[in-house]
């Protein structure tokens, strides 16, 4: 399928099809994958076609609506309801946003079994996927103000990785407060982190900005030691795919070292993030899941072998930033300050 206009991650249509922009294309190619039934959108997920927490947990909740959408009575669909949430909830560990829309889809159901009939039940799961999505919506601009407001007169931002509309399905979270930032002329340049070995930000981020119309540069992510030493960095922003109790963060692999990068040379640091990423379940950053992706990934670049046959390669695909790392966590409820009791 050809691309629409602009750049939706995700469309769901009226012939109950999810279309997902595949973001292992971008910005080559603007192609859409289409999922008529929760196995193909498992396997998008595994796969990164599409990625970003928050909308893996939209399009999972809307899996689970592809996973049931033909149950014909109640016995089938609480049968293939949890064969699709296991299914789902296999995907990609880190990102607790995930659990939260399988959640939400699963209250949806132990509150309606008894009272709807199936078909009912049926569009509610359907209206439940999409009110998840408007919410973030929503909820990306609330952060996208608070941070604005938070890092007035810090106007060269770096960013790892990608939290934009290819993240959230809104205007994003670290990148949607960047996105503010430039409308409301605070912003002079944002340096874009790389991001190996997906190159999240090299190809997407840049995607983003470029079509934003805001300045920004690419930058190696080893650069951060550099860019701080020469004071071209005023603050930096990135995203979150799980925040324990403590503020404890876990992200993309390589916000750590930005993180303590930032504490040495005293540039803020910020966490963007909606509450739905807070997982009040963990106390701190020993409890959070990191996943460990294929290592085809590291010794591979854009697709080409790089490194010698019979390399070995460690691919831990986030890491942990301490809570006492972080200058401020913002949500769509307002601006956190260490110390965080979530
Ligand atoms: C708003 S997206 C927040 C995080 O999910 C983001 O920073 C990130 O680490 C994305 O990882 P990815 O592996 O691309 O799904």
């Amino acid at each position: 399928m050809k691309s629409m206009d602009g750049y939706s991650p995700i469309v769901f249509n009226d012939n109950d099809e999810l279309l997902m922009l595949n973001q292992l294309l971008l910005p080559k190619e603007k192609l859409y994958v289409k999922a008529r039934d929760v196995d193909s959108v498992c396997k998008a997920i595994k796969d990164m076609i599409v990625r970003g927490a928050p909308l893996i947990g939209i399009v999972a909740a809307f899996g689970v609506y592809l996973g049931v959408r033909e149950c014909a009575s109640k016995d089938e669909l609480l049968g293939r309801f949890n064969s699709a949430v296991e299914c789902l909830s296999k995907t990609r560990p880190t990102a607790v946003n995930l659990f939260y829309a399988l959640d939400r889809m699963k209250a949806v159901v132990e509150d309606k079994i008894d009272i709807l009939p199936v078909y009912k039940l049926i569009k509610k799961l359907r209206a439940t996927a999409f009110t998840i999505w408007e919410e973030q919506k929503q909820q990306d601009e609330k952060i996208g103000q608070f941070g604005a407001n938070f890092l007035k007169g810090k106007r060269r931002i770096l960013t790892h990785c990608n939290t934009g509309s290819l993240a959230t399905g809104g205007i994003g979270t670290a990148l949607g407060i960047i996105k503010t930032m430039h409308r409301n002329g605070m912003l002079d340049i944002v340096y874009v982190d790389e991001t190996r070995p997906y190159l999240q930000g090299a190809r997407l981020t840049a995607f983003e900005l470029k079509e934003e119309g805001i300045p920004f540069k690419i930058v190696t992510d080893n650069s951060c030691g550099m860019l701080a030493r020469y004071g071209l960095v005023d603050g930096v922003i990135v995203g979150a795919d799980r925040i324990a109790r403590n503020g404890d963060t876990a992200n993309k692999i390589g916000t750590y070292c930005l993180a303590t990068m930032c504490k040495r040379h005293n540039i803020t640091f910020v966490v963007a993030a909606p509450e739905s990423t807070i997982d009040r379940n963990i106390a701190s950053a020993e409890d959070i899941p990191i996943e460990e992706r294929s290592k085809t990934e590291v010794l591979n670049c854009g697709g080409v072998r790089i490194a010698p046959n019979g390399s070995e390669a460690l691919n831990f695909s986030f890491d942990i930033t301490d809570s006492e790392l972080i200058d401020a966590i913002i949500t769509e409820k307002g601006v956190y300050r260490y110390p965080y009791e979530f």
